[in-house]
């Protein structure tokens, strides 16, 4: 058994488990927005770039620099940090040097961990009753959101905006989070698995299938993801749905505003860089994406894993294009504020190696309390009810893990409570020990905006 770790990242390439805190390292990457509103053709110059580097980025890593300076001298040999950056680079990081750490093969984890004993203990360990749910946006005010977003690109620059939300769900007790890490891993066996302790007592958990940069030594590597379908249970209509993404030319679209802004982004950066001409099919356990494998040489061995993810973050497969007007359209019609939600989660060392996946099919969980995120890409073909589905399908995995029906998540699906109860009784009842019914509006970060603004 291991103790509760701080931190908890894996994916194939690196298993990491961080114990204590020696120092940390809450400021924002930028420490300002830019607002000023460029005119077409500066935005058109911009549109890649749109000064994501600036002064204030450079300051944070000196300070990342000098914090592991200290720890050496400290007597932590080789430091790393980890953690995560928000989505709004502008808000606090959440980074921190543990005091020790251990990395680790995942397969060896999956294969020690999770036999078929530990799955089921799993999965009932981590099944709930869903007390409440509640959708932020709402089914209606989402697509609302997606027409609005489709009517400002006929009038703007603006050629893609990633439109998210929230589900909330209350839950009839306290997850057992060791038992549903677990079983997220088990059902979703590929990608980027993480646990992060956050300040105020809750927990980031999710199972991401996208990689935004892995450096090591002078090799950089991407994964973006855009363009997305729905897995299906039987095998002939699952690969009929792959075959459409692949020849969906809205999908094709979506994916090409990603992957032509990385590329504006890492050409200055590298000697040499590899982007295939086209995007292949990689699937989860609940979606097909229309991924990019993209691996460059740096120029500069000194640029770190951190410097170039937040050079590169927040991509339009998040984010949208151009990046900077993008991010307001979504602050204009998004209710909420996405924090850790759409940022990047991972860890690098004072060397400058590491690896950062983007912090989506994610949730913060505290106590009975579950928050989970999707968002999906919009562009000028969009259409806001196939939208508002794949966000449906992209919470699968969490809700999956969970133990809930994703299309009726007030159903859990495993039941631990004492047979010969209904659901409405057991619902009732817990809703009775809680002692109250849960406001929704009340809660804070991240959901915390009252409705659509624009
Ligand atoms: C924003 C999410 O997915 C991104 C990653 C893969 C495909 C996406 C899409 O097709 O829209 C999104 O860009 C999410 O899962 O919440």
């Amino acid at each position: 058994m291991h103790r509760t770790p701080e931190f908890l990242f894996m994916s194939s390439h690196c298993g990491i488990r961080a114990h204590g805190i020696y120092e940390r390292l809450c400021l924002p990457v930028r420490a300002t927005s830019e607002t000023g509103k460029p005119g077409r053709a500066r935005l058109r110059a911009e549109s890649a770039s749109c000064a994501r580097s600036t002064a204030n980025e450079q300051a944070f890593h000196t300070r990342l620099r000098e914090a592991f300076q200290r720890a050496r001298s400290a007597g932590i040999a080789n430091p790393i940090a980890i953690g995560a950056i928000p989505f709004d680079q502008t808000r606090p990081a959440q980074l921190s040097i543990p005091r020790s750490y251990e990395m680790f093969s995942r397969a060896l984890e999956v294969e020690q961990n999770c036999g078929l004993e530990s799955i089921q203990s799993g999965a009932e360990k981590s099944a709930r009753h869903v007390l409440h749910s509640n959708s932020v946006p709402d089914e209606a005010r989402f697509k609302q959101a997606v027409r609005q977003a489709i009517a400002n690109f006929k009038l703007s620059d603006i050629r893609k905006a990633v439109l998210s939300r929230v589900l909330d769900l209350e839950l009839d007790g306290p997850l057992d989070l060791d038992a549903f890490f677990q079983h997220l891993l088990t059902q979703n066996p590929a990608g980027y698995h993480f646990r992060l302790p956050l300040d105020d007592g809750s927990q980031l958990i999710g199972a991401s299938p996208e990689l935004l940069l892995r450096r090591q030594g002078r090799e950089v590597f991407s994964n973006p993801l855009a363009g997305s379908a729905r897995r299906q249970v039987d095998p002939e209509q699952d690969r009929k749905v792959s075959e459409k993404l692949s020849r969906s030319s809205k999908d094709v679209y979506e994916h090409s505003l990603v992957i032509e802004d990385i590329r504006a982004q890492l050409q200055p950066l590298c000697a040499e860089l590899a982007v295939p001409e086209a995007p292949q099919l990689m699937h989860t356990r609940a979606m097909w994406h229309l991924s990019t494998p993209i691996r460059g040489i740096l120029n500069d061995p000194t640029l770190t894993a951190l410097q170039v993810a937040c050079r590169l973050h927040p991509t339009p497969a998040l984010c949208g294009f151009p990046s900077r007007e993008a991010h307001k359209l979504i602050q204009l019609v998004e209710p909420f504020e996405r924090g850790l939600f759409g940022g990047i989660v991972g860890w690098c060392d004072a060397e400058g190696n590491g690896e950062w996946a983007v912090a989506i099919r994610c949730g913060i969980f505290t106590d009975s309390h579950a928050q989970l995120f999707a968002g999906a890409g919009i562009v000028e073909d969009s259409d806001p009810d196939s939208e508002w589905r794949e966000t449906q399908a992209k919470l699968q995995t969490m809700l999956s893990a969970l133990g809930v029906d994703p299309e009726q998540p007030c159903t859990a699906k495993v039941d631990t409570r004492p047979a010969g109860q209904s659901a409405q009784e057991k619902s009732e009842e817990s809703a009775q020990q809680a002692g109250h019914k849960v406001n929704h509006a009340a809660r804070k970060h991240p959901v915390d905006k009252a409705g659509v603004r624009a």
